[in-house]
């Protein structure tokens, strides 16, 4: 049965995320401790596949998935989900608030919660951990007195309870996941479909106004961009993109040349069907038809058949 990692453990989001992307086929998710290890099983061929948090609704892009996504062998992106957020605080059985000194979760959770945290145990210290069910481990082993988790994770402790439910500073947050594989023949395209791409553009005047004009000239619609520092130098920076379209489309592929010779480094993160289905929008001139329509023309021309 393919194994696929995911951030651990039992009990965390990107655990009930990998269930969703691997729904109609046999997996066996396999717990790691952190986001960097599991891709590293992936590129290594541990396992097949990693279910990874992207980005947050609330709190914005996780950036260690970032950063690992392009540090290292290629991996691409296959799948995305959509996962609703809300968050169970679990202390040991017996508990009261007033006994709460430390509560302890991923970043991420900490971020989500911070006004309620001020309003209902003001006194109380967050201290980071590496995933929300690693929270809940951590106060059942008595190392800290609350945990930031999701609902699911009390099944895993149960000398757990809650001191509260359904808490979010903001409600319908969301975080997107991603399933992650070596590179392979991207998914066919089903016309609601993503592409991800990270490229270096240069520290110069314009060049990041030119990079989104290849795109918005062929009618591409960005859904996310997204720097990071590119770590050796200062004032360079890796841009993520997130848009509409497959790279088996046309104007994404016409899209994707440009960027690459534009960009000192372009990494293609994956082409996949869209979580929420939403087709697509393009332009007449930047259609299928349109694209084959300009490239015969042209074709004509060279061969002389056409002036
Ligand atoms: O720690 C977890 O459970 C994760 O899967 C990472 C995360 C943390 C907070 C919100 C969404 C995902």
């Amino acid at each position: 049965m393919p194994q696929i990692a995911y951030l651990g453990p039992p009990g965390t989001f990107t655990e009930q995320a990998s269930r969703a992307l691997t729904t109609g086929f046999d997996a066996e998710l396999v717990a790691y401790d952190a986001v960097p290890q599991a891709l590293a099983a992936v590129r290594a061929g541990d396992v097949v596949a990693a279910g990874v948090p992207v980005e947050n609704s609330v709190e914005g892009s996780v950036p260690v998935t970032l950063d690992s996504l392009v540090s290292g062998d290629p991996l691409v992106a296959v799948a995305e989900t959509i996962i609703p957020i809300t968050f169970d605080v679990l202390v040991r059985q017996g508990t009261t608030a007033a006994e709460v000194g430390t509560v302890a979760s991923h970043p991420h959770a900490i971020a989500q919660v911070r006004g309620w945290l001020a309003e209902n145990l003001p006194g109380a210290r967050a201290e980071p951990a590496a995933s929300t069910a690693a929270a809940a481990a951590a106060v059942d082993a008595g190392e800290f007195d609350a945990a930031i988790s999701a609902p699911i994770v009390v099944e895993h402790y149960p000398s757990l309870e809650r001191l509260a439910t359904g808490v979010a500073d903001v409600r319908d947050a969301i975080t997107r996941f991603l399933l992650v594989r070596r590179p392979g023949p991207p998914p066919e395209p089903t016309g609601a479909d993503r592409t991800s791409v990270a490229a270096v553009i240069a520290h110069e005047v314009g060049s990041l106004t030119d990079v989104l004009a290849e795109l918005s000239l062929r009618g591409i619609n960005l859904t996310r961009i997204e720097s990071r520092p590119i770590r050796d130098r200062i004032g360079e920076y890796r841009f993520y993109l997130d848009f509409d379209g497959h790279v088996a489309d046309a104007r994404i592929g016409d899209a994707l040349a440009a960027l690459r010779r534009r960009c000192s480094e372009v990494r293609f993160l994956g082409s996949y069907p869209k979580a929420d289905h939403s087709p697509s929008a393009v332009r007449p001139s930047a259609s299928e038809q349109a694209f084959r329509a300009s490239e015969q023309w042209l074709a004509e021309i060279r061969a002389g058949r056409l002036a």
